[in-house]
């Protein structure tokens, strides 16, 4: 279960208040209009937004003073996930091992995670020089191999065409199944994602914010 009770957070003149849960492998849609606090959320689960008061807490197990690295998440912004001077190999290898030096196994984890998201003939491309498609899916593969169990995506496809968007979103929930994740996404499309979707939180106002089944 990830269990957010009464969380509450500010930012300038913002004050947010979330409460809301949802059980291991949901797939939580956070919507609403512009400004409201989508991105805050993912910030403050991830803890580079401070909380004021609530708890954050993951099977039964409160986050709140979790340092950053201890948390279970993963994250996919809209963009700026590669190191872009960097190999989309390089990027990859960073995301199983913190030095980038690899075992053999993880190199073979590697190939088949390129393998898997189509992007093996890119691996000795620089981040930089590919397309914003590209890119995504070489982000995607980057989580897929970090396998956190709760995934957290800040409308991550938005800047791709209606096919490309619709492909991210099946990766995502194949991701999903195969690894089992919890995800939570936050999209300005609910109708795009509504399939895929098993919860929705949608916002009224920053400080006020309605759960319901999908
Ligand atoms: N560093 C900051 N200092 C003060 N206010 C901020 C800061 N960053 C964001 N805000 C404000 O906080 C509010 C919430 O921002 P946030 O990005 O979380 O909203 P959002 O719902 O994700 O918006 P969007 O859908 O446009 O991406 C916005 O009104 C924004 O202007």
């Amino acid at each position: 279960m990830l269990e957010v009770q009464d969380l509450v957070c500010r930012l300038g003149t913002h004050r947010f208040h979330w409460n809301f849960s949802v059980p291991e492998q949901s797939f939580l849609a956070v919507t609403g209009p512009s400004g409201l606090g989508k991105s805050s959320l993912l910030n403050a689960l991830l803890g580079f937004l401070p909380s004021e008061s609530g708890r954050i807490c993951w099977r039964q197990q409160d986050l709140s003073h979790a340092s950053v690295a201890a948390r279970p998440f993963g994250v996919l912004f809209q963009r700026d996930n590669l190191f872009e001077h960097l190999s989309v190999e390089k990027n990859l290898s960073l995301g199983l091992s913190p030095s980038g030096r690899l075992s053999g196994v993880m190199q073979e984890q590697l190939l088949e995670a390129a393998r898997r998201f189509q992007i093996d003939d890119l691996l000795k491309k620089r981040a930089g020089a590919l397309s914003g498609g590209q890119q995504q899916r070489v982000a995607l593969s980057r989580v897929f191999l970090q396998n956190r169990p709760v995934l957290l995506l800040d409308e991550p496809f938005s800047s791709l065409d209606p096919g490309l968007r619709r492909d991210g979103l099946d990766w995502v929930q194949e991701l999903q199944r195969e690894q089992k994740t919890t995800i939570v996404m936050v999209t300005h499309h609910l109708a795009e994602v509504r399939e895929a979707a098993s919860h929705v939180l949608e916002g009224v106002s920053s400080d006020q914010w309605t759960q319901y089944p999908a």
